[in-house]
């Protein structure tokens, strides 16, 4: 019998000069959770934890060069798209994903602002990402503010979480998954592609270090869809290890929001013990 390989996932996102989002978080995500990681780079940040002082994109012919080489040679098993950052880089994104072999999950965090405030989607992309790569979406997941953002919606008091997720759902892809960092619950809602809602519930830790939460949310997520999870027991995976991730944040560095932590012990550990239905979050670790 052959050896089973390593699940390879890709990320085609963006670098995060500070280190603490983006490409980079992607990577340590992807360790973490023990698949081979790879990396379609579609454009640069000149980024802390502070500000965005220059963002840069990379050549159309570039972005689908590294796809291409990459799927010819590893094969891919998971894909998660992050910040894309212009129209141009969209329809290049959109084109590599042409190359993906049918099946291929593809999770896509819709990255619109830093946790620094900066923006980092440009104004007149808004219709690209919306027709061009929802609709090829195993899974979108938009944070609070993105959910409403993708379909033209102000901010209500209160939030009628799962009807957003269905509204989110009529733009095309398959599931979505409403990321609770900027809730006070923390609670993950994810609506399902035959139209059920998974409430995923978790402390939330106000304290922590949330730079790159979102990053290695959608990045774990992939990766555990790589490894054969079902879509809603690899998004209890992924809120279990960002949310230890933002606990074990770094708060020493960095004027600004700290960067995440993601360890692979502590993501064994949360894969583990989410998988067997514990609340990972109760008791102290540090
Ligand atoms: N303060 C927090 N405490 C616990 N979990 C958090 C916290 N902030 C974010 N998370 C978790 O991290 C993941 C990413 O969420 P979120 O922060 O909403 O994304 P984004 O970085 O895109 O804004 C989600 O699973 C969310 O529940
Ligand atoms: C290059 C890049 N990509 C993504 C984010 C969003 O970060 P977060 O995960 O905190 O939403 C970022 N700040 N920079």
């Amino acid at each position: 019998m052959a050896a089973r390989r390593t699940p390879v996932c890709l990320t085609i996102a963006t670098s995060d000069s500070g280190g603490g989002a983006g490409i980079q978080a992607d990577l340590k995500a992807f360790a973490a959770s023990g698949v081979q990681g790879t990396s379609a780079i579609v454009g640069l940040t000149a980024q802390s934890t502070v500000a965005v002082t220059r963002i840069e994109q990379v050549s159309p012919a570039m972005i689908v060069e590294q796809v291409r080489v990459v799927l010819e040679d590893l094969g891919v098993d998971a894909v998660k798209i992050g910040m894309v950052g212009t129209r141009e880089t969209i329809e290049a994104v959109a084109t590599a994903l042409d190359l993906l072999p049918d099946g291929t999950p593809v999770v896509l965090d819709p990255v619109m602002v830093a946790e620094s405030g900066a923006r980092l989607l440009a104004a007149d992309a808004h219709d690209a990402l919306v027709g061009r790569l929802l609709p090829r979406t195993t899974v979108v997941t938009p944070n609070l503010p993105e959910a409403l953002a993708l379909v033209g919606r102000a901010a209500a008091d209160p939030i009628d979480v799962s009807a957003l997720a269905e509204e989110v759902a009529a733009l095309g892809p398959d599931a979505v998954l409403v990321t609770g960092g900027h809730r006070e619950t923390a609670e993950d809602v994810l609506r399902l592609e035959d139209g059920s809602l998974v409430r995923l519930p978790g402390v939330r830790h106000p304290d922590g270090a949330a730079h790159g939460s979102g990053c290695t949310h959608s990045s774990t997520l992939a990766a555990q869809l790589a490894l054969g999870l079902p879509l809603a027991e690899a998004a209890r995976v992924a809120r279990a290890v960002a949310g230890e991730a933002v606990r074990n944040g770094r708060r020493d560095v960095g004027a600004g929001a700290g960067p995440v932590d993601v360890l692979d012990l502590d993501a064994q550990r949360a894969r583990t013990a989410a998988l067997a239905g514990e609340d990972l979050t109760a008791g102290a670790r540090r």
